[in-house]
């Protein structure tokens, strides 16, 4: 379970990017923020993996308050927090293996293991016949499913998706998001996911909460939101949508 208790971000320059934000994330739950663009939704997912330091408030993640932990225990936490992108941030010079050995070579996992837990992970993610190809020759959603495989090499059991769709065809979208969900009932995997497009939420979340000017406008499950919403950002969101 991930907690956030008056968490507040203020940055240097006197932007408050987030404003005394309560949030719990269930372990095992599909959670989506979502907000518009400058919301503070990339801050809050800094936050919950150690990047950012909030300014006030503290964020727990089962029961251990990240600020407390030395620099082992934050390895640690990073270890157990998978990362996906909008922009994949695949290594152009590396081989799609050789993308997704790196966080394991990082590790010092040795060669054979790593292999074998590279081409698991391939399979896994559908793409197993494009191992020793380069990313510039992957289509967006092939290259997406090599972030994803990536990310999970340490074996997380959070895994944090920053727009990770957004730069998608609606096509495309609906087959990551839905591996996305087949991760999640299959390992349990917990996935905090941030998105400005109201779709990807109804597509697979069980949970959302709404940003708006970094305050937390509401939270809950997602049908109880956006049937009975009464918030206007969440409408302006809805809005947007239909
Ligand atoms: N390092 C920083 N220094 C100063 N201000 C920042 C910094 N990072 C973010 N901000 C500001 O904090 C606010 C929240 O930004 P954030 O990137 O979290 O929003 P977002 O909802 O993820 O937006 P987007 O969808 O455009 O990525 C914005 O006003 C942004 O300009």
């Amino acid at each position: 379970m991930i907690e956030l208790k008056s968490i507040s971000k203020r940055f240097p320059d006197g932007t408050a990017a987030l404003t005394d934000i309560d949030l719990v994330i269930p372990r095992g739950s599909v959670f989506g923020i979502i907000g518009r663009s400058g919301a503070g939704k990339s801050t809050l997912l800094r936050l919950i993996n150690g990047l950012e330091r909030p300014t006030s408030g503290e964020v727990l993640i089962d029961g251990t308050s990240i600020a407390t932990l030395k620099p082992a225990g934050l390895r640690a936490l990073r270890q157990r927090i998978g990362m996906i992108f909008q922009s994949f941030g695949l290594l152009a010079n590396r081989s799609i293996a050789g993308n997704v050995a790196l966080p394991l070579e990082l590790a010092g996992m040795p060669r054979a293991h790593r292999d074998a837990r590279v081409a698991q992970l391939l399979d896994h993610v559908g793409i197993a016949a494009k191992a020793q190809a380069y990313p510039a020759s992957l289509s967006g959603g092939q290259r997406q499913r090599v972030g994803i495989a990536r990310a999970l090499a340490t074996r997380p059991d959070i895994l944090l998706c920053d727009e990770a769709t957004s730069a998608l065809d609606p096509e495309t979208t609906r087959s990551v998001l839905a591996l996305l969900a087949d991760l999640n009932r299959d390992m349990g995997l917990t996935i905090i996911l941030i998105t400005h497009e109201m779709e990807v939420v109804r597509a697979i979340c069980d949970h959302v909460a709404v940003l708006d000017h970094g305050r937390l406008v509401e939270s809950g499950p997602v049908d109880t939101v956006f049937a009975a919403s009464r918030e206007q950002a969440t409408l302006a969101l809805l809005g947007e949508d239909r």
